[in-house]
């Protein structure tokens, strides 16, 4: 039963009476307004786990866990409840059994009831650890290791590393952190939570145009991604194509802190040379369209690069044949009571079918000339194995444990 008809239920003799009264036509009025949650709903089983190259959605809730046993029969059973946990949330539905008694918790923590499904997507990932732990190591993908320490780097044990992470991006803030909260619940006493991160968008519906969002610098962010709708492209640059671990990908996730208040006294002119594109309409610099090429060897009149070689698009497109999918949301937690200054940023996360061919040499240009480095750090940084998709009657990791 969906989470809005369980509340709605109550209703459902005074709606049986109105039938009596007036008829079929009020029927198919109930039907169509009270099954509202089949709006929202993205599918979680298929060949792909859904929240990779799924439309983001408006609010993130990111959980990096530390396993605790290394019994891999308990890792499977817990995959398996939450497998079956994350297809019901995904779809608005209320987890467990109905609460029937007072002298238990109920099944389900209960702050998801009545809202829908709000486009729940629930991605999980296995971090270098997991392999170890579980003595699993000539399953271990060869992609999947810590990355190197890049050029100014400064991370925090605190907001690094991880066994396992759950990615729930919702519509809504409550609907993510209730699936994240509720699947932790469920294994509790196998996992424990290393660090988490709420994060956000713009909400869709203050976006009326449906633009690419911007980051807390003002920019438009993610124009340069791949076409998510293009299998090839997706092929080429996401999907792992062989092993254990064809259709899942590899996810980054840093946590950069963006300082805010340098940035806002610095000028347009300069704001735009540390992107290499222009704040309003998110072109290259000395194009007109957001989706004009990028040209990093296009000149001014004097013989300049129009594009600076230091800018952030022009180290990270290089020649454009790397590409990686982005798909990052803001944060805002509170001050740094170092500086007194906000802590906000970019959770970044991406995705590629390679991290040593696309993530780290991307990575290794922009940590050491980026422009952008000036206004912002690394404090936090994690590697996952993002597991295939999952067939109905199947369960996450299944082709890891064959
Ligand atoms: C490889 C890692 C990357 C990190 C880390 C990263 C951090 C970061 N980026 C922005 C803002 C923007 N990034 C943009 C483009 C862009 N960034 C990366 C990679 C990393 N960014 C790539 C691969 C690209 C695409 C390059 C291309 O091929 O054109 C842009 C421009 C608009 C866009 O294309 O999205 C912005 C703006 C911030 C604020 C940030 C860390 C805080
Ligand atoms: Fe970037």
């Amino acid at each position: 039963m969906s989470r809005r008809n369980v509340l709605k239920a109550g209703g459902i003799g005074a709606a049986g009476l109105l039938i009596g009264a007036s008829g079929a036509g009020s029927l198919l009025t109930f039907t169509a307004s009270a099954d509202k949650s089949s709006t929202g709903i993205v599918p979680f089983y298929g060949s792909y786990q859904a929240g990779i190259t799924t439309d983001p959605q408006n609010h993130l809730y990111f959980a990096s866990l530390i396993l605790t046993t290394m019994d891999t029969s308990e890792v499977k059973q817990f995959l398996k409840e939450w497998t079956k946990t994350a297809a019901m949330m995904t779809e608005g539905k209320s987890i467990g059994k109905a609460a029937e008694s007072l002298l238990l918790p109920p099944d389900d923590t209960g702050e998801a009831s009545g809202l829908d499904a709000s486009n729940l997507t629930v991605t999980f990932g296995v971090g270098p650890g997991f392999f170890q732990k579980l003595n699993l190591t000539s399953k271990q993908p060869k992609e999947l290791k810590e990355l190197p320490s890049f050029s100014f780097d400064a991370l925090e044990e605190k907001w690094s590393g991880g066994d396992l992470c759950i990615q729930a991006c919702a519509d809504d803030p409550q609907v993510a952190f209730h699936a994240v909260r509720n699947l932790v619940r469920i294994a509790r006493g196998k996992v424990q939570l290393k660090w988490t991160q709420a994060a956000f968008q713009r909400t869709k519906q203050a976006d009326t145009k449906s633009e690419t969002p911007r980051n807390l610098f003002g920019f438009k962010d993610g124009t340069g991604n791949p076409d998510t709708s293009s299998h090839s492209a997706m092929n080429n640059h996401v999907w792992v194509q062989n092993g254990w671990m064809t259709g899942g990908t590899y996810m980054v996730v840093r946590r950069v802190q963006m300082f805010i208040e340098v940035w806002d006294r610095t000028a347009l002119g300069e704001q735009e040379a540390t992107f290499g594109r222009h704040r309003d309409t998110g072109a290259p610099i000395g194009s007109e369209n957001e989706f004009d090429p990028v040209d990093v060897n296009k000149k001014d009149v004097n013989g300049n690069k129009l594009i600076p070689a230091n800018s952030h698009t022009a180290l990270a497109h290089g020649d454009g044949k790397k590409k990686i999918l982005r798909r990052s949301y803001s944060y805002a937690d509170g001050l740094d009571t170092k500086t007194g200054s906000f802590d906000a940023g970019l959770l970044f996360i991406s995705f590629q079918k390679s991290i040593s061919d696309q993530f780290i040499p991307i990575q290794t240009r922009l940590a050491n000339n980026d422009k952008l480095n000036e206004y912002t750090i690394h404090r936090g940084s994690a590697v996952f194995a993002c597991l295939p998709g999952v067939k109905k009657g199947g369960y996450l990791g299944e082709t890891l444990f064959y």
